[in-house]
């Protein structure tokens, strides 16, 4: 079995928990080792997990797509500290989590990609922010958040991304006019990939890739199914042992994901740099557009380019696309808190006029609302850190440097002791209005830190501004023939079956 770092395919070693020496207290943040008072405590004195008995729970209880019920179902059993059949030390309060975050490694790591680092290796790419390690990531680091991290560059690209969502709005009209009600849109997650892919593929290439039009472009599709193919099989290849890849489907599959992710990605690329060429020898201006940048105003190389552009755009799909359709299902199952925001939406923004992007991050509850969405189904619910530098006592543990730790999300965003009914869906947690706030790190969907989301500001904004038209225009009501919505860990967190909704409309349609 190979070793997992990515914070995308941590899930195996997250899975590999089952207690063989003593069970911890959920009430704790330090565990059950008060009888060590005595000496330093160390990663020994953990209580741990084997690898045998964590295939039993993955395979035999069911475990394999619900990694996130399985932090919290191991909390109960270990307390909030513990250690897996791989040597990794998974933590699962915000306490703890915070000790990890806050520790400063000046280059700090989710630990050995390879899983991720192979396929570029096979195919001559370079590595983008995810894969990069060290230095050299730092340096990519400090070129990518110029342009993406801070607030006021997001908010240039506001128009952008409201071109977006018009385009967007249009096609949920479209979608309801052909369904037998007049109002129902199936599949929103689909739908909200495609608006992610738009807006984030607008950004990076400031072209248009008509993924809201009436027909989707086939190549469109075919990098979504091909994102959620490396997804889906990512567990299973890093519980493969080598030898097996051959004989197993998933490596296979696996790989073929990833030519599907960058061959799209390269056609993308490929046509942009041709449109530069003919401008740069045609003496036209070239000044202001992202790839532009990458390409003329940093040292990167072509593959690097093709590397650290395929990531972004490969993160920024399901992860706000996700995010989107847990939040709209959550509203439609709660009339009161879509009331709610309704009124802030059409109090603070005139009926006529499209909101500016500082508009939309000026509204409290409209945040509050992504943020507890986020919080209830982060979708990455689970990430990693390994301390180079030095060792750390985390917990009062002492732990020699280049221990893997586990940061358990979803546990600690559903942690009792932070969050008052955790599987309630209350974004008034999140107001700054007076309340008592939960603690800074019970739910930080984003990371944290240097190495946190170098996309966090486009995703919050594209989120918001989506959010904001869609509610205004519609009610948004459940579909009342599916069943109960369940989430799944495909390495990020998505539905268990199409989320169907209804879009009622409230007739406002000038503002779409
Ligand atoms: C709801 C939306 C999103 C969520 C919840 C999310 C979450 C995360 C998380 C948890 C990490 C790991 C951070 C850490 O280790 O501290 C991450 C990293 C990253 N995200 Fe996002 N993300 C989102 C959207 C995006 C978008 C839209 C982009 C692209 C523009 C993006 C690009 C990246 C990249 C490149 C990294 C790796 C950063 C590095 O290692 O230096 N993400 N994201």
């Amino acid at each position: 079995m190979q070793k997992s770092g990515s914070w995308l395919q941590l899930c195996p070693t997250a899975l590999a928990r089952f207690c063989s020496r003593g069970v911890g207290s959920t009430s704790s943040d330090t565990g059950p080792v008060s009888s060590f008072k005595d000496k330093p405590r160390t990663v020994e004195d953990l209580p741990h997990v084997s690898f045998s008995e964590m295939f039993y729970r993955m395979i035999f209880q069911g475990f394999y797509n619900r990694v996130h019920e399985l932090q919290i179902y191991e909390k109960r059993l270990y307390g909030p500290i513990y250690r897996d059949g791989l040597k990794s030390v998974s933590v699962n309060t915000p306490k703890l989590l915070e000790e990890i975050m806050r520790i400063n490694d000046k280059f700090p790591s989710r630990g050995d990609m390879s899983m991720w680092k192979e396929y570029r290796d096979m195919r001559g790419f370079g590595y983008g922010p995810f894969t990069e390690e060290g230095e050299k990531w730092y340096n990519l680091r400090m070129v990518l958040n110029k342009r993406m991290l801070h607030p006021k560059d997001s908010v240039q690209y506001g128009d952008i991304i409201n071109d977006v969502v018009t385009d967007f709005t249009k096609r949920v009209y479209y979608l309801r006019q052909c369904s037998p009600t007049g109002d129902l849109v199936t599949d929103i997650a689909n739908e909200f990939y495609c608006f992610s892919l738009e807006g984030i593929s607008s950004i990076l290439f400031e072209t248009r890739l008509g993924c809201l039009e009436k027909e989707i472009p086939a190549g469109t599709q075919d990098f979504i199914n091909a994102i959620a193919q490396m997804f889906s099989n990512t567990l299973a290849v890093s519980l493969t042992p080598k030898w097996a890849r051959q004989i197993l489907p998933y490596w296979g599959r696996y790989i073929a994901g990833w030519e599907g992710i960058f061959s799209f990605a390269k056609v993308l690329i490929d046509k942009k740099m041709e449109v530069i060429q003919q401008r740069v020898d045609n003496h036209q201006d070239v000044e202001g557009e992202y790839l532009t940048y990458l390409l003329s105003r940093t040292q990167m190389s072509l593959p690097d380019v093709y590397g650290s552009v395929t990531e972004l755009l490969l993160a920024g799909v399901d992860t706000t696309s996700n995010t989107l359709s847990w939040t709209l299902h959550l509203l439609s199952t709660h009339p009161q808190i879509q009331d709610r925001l309704y009124k802030e939406v059409s109090m603070l923004v005139p009926a006529e006029r499209i909101p500016s992007a500082a508009e939309v991050t000026q509204m409290p509850y409209l945040k509050a609302v992504i943020k507890e969405a986020l919080r209830m189904y982060p979708v990455v619910p689970i990430n990693a850190r390994v301390m180079t530098e030095k060792e750390v006592t985390i917990g009062g543990y002492q732990f020699p440097k280049n221990t893997p730790f586990l940061l358990c999300h979803y546990a600690i965003s559903h942690d009792e002791d932070t969050f008052s009914e955790p599987f309630t869906f209350k974004p008034e947690r999140w107001l700054r209005d007076g309340r008592e706030r939960p603690h800074p790190f019970g739910s930080i969907p984003f990371g944290f830190g240097v190495r946190g989301c170098v996309g966090r500001r486009i995703a919050e904004l594209e989120m918001y501004m989506v959010l904001f038209r869609l509610i205004r225009l519609f009610e948004i009501k459940p579909d009342p023939t599916m069943g109960e919505l369940k989430c799944i860990s495909r390495t990020v967190l998505i539905p268990d079956q199409p989320v169907n909704l209804h879009f009622v409309d409230r007739g406002c349609e000038n503002t779409a």
